[in-house]
């Protein structure tokens, strides 16, 4: 059965100058043909006066991909209209009574997918590179829609293949002139790349938060200034100020940008024993946050003594914040001293957040793992090579080699584990 010939908008929804409809699908021509007349050259841009059942619907631009040079791999049109929801209406009636669907989401680039346009993490890197909202988000996402994360896996898949090809080889031919030691250098060798998946996933971190944004927490002792302070940084009053402790009751968050990595500024309970239940909820959602943030803003006031509380959550991803510091210099040594009455003090923490946006959640030199979906399938891989440096046989060795194939071409979803190994192993032929 051929594949449904399905439509969507690919421009924004609303009122636009232009707005792009797609088709896709074996019906595409003919869908063109039966609203534009005869088909234009390919991949030529024509003016073309679109017409159904003898209604003119509108003037557009059409384009004719014949597959498989398009995007999805199959035949394809593109219908450059205008932009008003009543042209894009007619239209899509008009597609959808000559037999066409609307696309489910993601249909498009499903579809590249099924017919080999693109690998997983290309169509991953294009979701992200849509809902890219800052500099260093975007150029993760371009990196990563352009093959970056693939390349990397199939020189991985690479050096698997031709360590499961050695392996293979010594089973088989075991009894015949082969170097003695190459099964033992079949275990160093994973062990080298074991490591070396090891560390992509001791940096996934910084890139997953690229990818969702970083969390940083405020914490401190009521009244603190930490309202101030998440005001001060957002430019706008986000959080309740007043003299009175314990304002703050629920974690309030700010969006801000800080050297290109998106960021969650989170406001919190000021932490003390609290007088009533609906500020030990406060207390406890702030101590959940403090957790869950990847950096955290101790805030100290410079009329106040430390507090213990805040001071227990002191480690190395915490910033350590002199409030208040018009009314004399930091009660601790090392804390940035910051004013947001007069505005001392800003500027300096705004760079330091900046310095360590970028050290929690910068870009990698290669090209990194941004989901834990790639997450989980290095860690399997890394442990299934961990599994084979302590396998008595030769042919567990082998299978554990097989096992982390497979997990690795998860990452991509493309790789047939068993084929390519017959390309290898054919090319291995000792004479046999
Ligand atoms: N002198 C001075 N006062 C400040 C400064 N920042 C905040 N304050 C005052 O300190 C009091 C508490 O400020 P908030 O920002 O509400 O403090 P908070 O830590 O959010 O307080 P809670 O919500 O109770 O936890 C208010 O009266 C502020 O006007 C500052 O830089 N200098």
């Amino acid at each position: 059965m051929s594949p449904d010939t399905v439509f969507a908008l690919a421009s924004g929804a609303g009122r636009a100058a232009v707005a792009v409809l797609r088709i896709s699908g074996p019906r595409s021509a003919a869908l063109l043909e039966a609203l534009a007349g005869r088909l234009p050259a390919p991949r030529m841009t024509t003016l073309r006066r679109l017409r159904h059942r003898g209604e003119a619907l509108d003037r557009a631009l059409v384009l004719w991909f014949p597959g498989p040079g398009s995007f999805t791999g199959e035949d394809s049109v593109e219908l450059h209209l205008h932009g008003g929801p009543a042209v894009v209406a007619a239209v899509s009636e008009a597609l959808a009574d000559l037999g066409a669907r609307p696309a489910e989401p993601g249909e498009f680039t499903r579809r590249a997918f099924l017919h080999g346009k693109l690998d997983l993490t290309a169509a991953e890197g294009i979701a992200d590179l849509v809902s890219a909202e800052t500099e260093a988000q975007r150029r993760q996402a371009l990196r990563q829609a352009e093959g970056g994360l693939a390349t990397r896996e199939a020189a991985w898949t690479g050096q698997l293949l031709r360590l499961l090809a050695r392996q293979e080889a010594f089973i088989e031919f075991e009894d015949e002139d082969l170097p003695h030691d190459l099964d033992i250098r079949v275990t160093t060798e994973a062990a080298a790349l074991r490591r070396e998946l090891e560390a992509s996933l001791a940096e996934s971190a910084r890139e997953e938060r690229l990818r969702e944004g970083l969390s940083i927490a405020i914490l401190g002792a009521p009244n603190a200034g930490k309202s101030s302070l998440l005001n001060a940084l957002a430019g706008h009053e986000a959080a309740i100020v007043s003299a009175r402790a314990g304002t703050t009751r629920d974690v309030v968050e700010v969006r801000l940008v800080l050297g290109g990595v998106p960021v969650t500024l989170a406001d919190t309970a000021g932490l003390r024993e609290a007088s009533d239940e609906i500020e030990a909820e406060g207390v406890h959602r702030a101590l959940a946050r403090a957790e869950r943030a990847a950096l955290r803003l101790l805030v100290f006031a410079a009329d106040t003594a430390p507090d213990a509380a805040t001071l227990s959550l002191r480690d190395e991803d915490a910033l350590l914040v002199g409030s208040k510091s018009d009314l004399g210099p930091p009660v601790l040594a090392g804390a940035l001293p910051v004013s947001t009455t007069t505005g001392e003090g800003l500027p300096l923490l705004r760079a330091a957040l900046e310095r360590e946006a970028a050290r929690l959640a910068g870009m990698n030199e290669a090209a990194g793992l941004t989901r834990p979906r790639h997450r989980a399938a290095i860690g399997e891989a890394v442990s299934w090579l961990a599994h084979l440096e302590t396998a008595p046989l030769p042919e567990l060795r082998a299978e554990a080699l097989r096992a982390a194939l497979r997990a690795l071409s998860r990452l991509t979803g493309r790789v047939d584990v068993e084929a390519v190994l017959d390309q290898v192993f054919g090319e291995f032929c000792i004479g046999k």
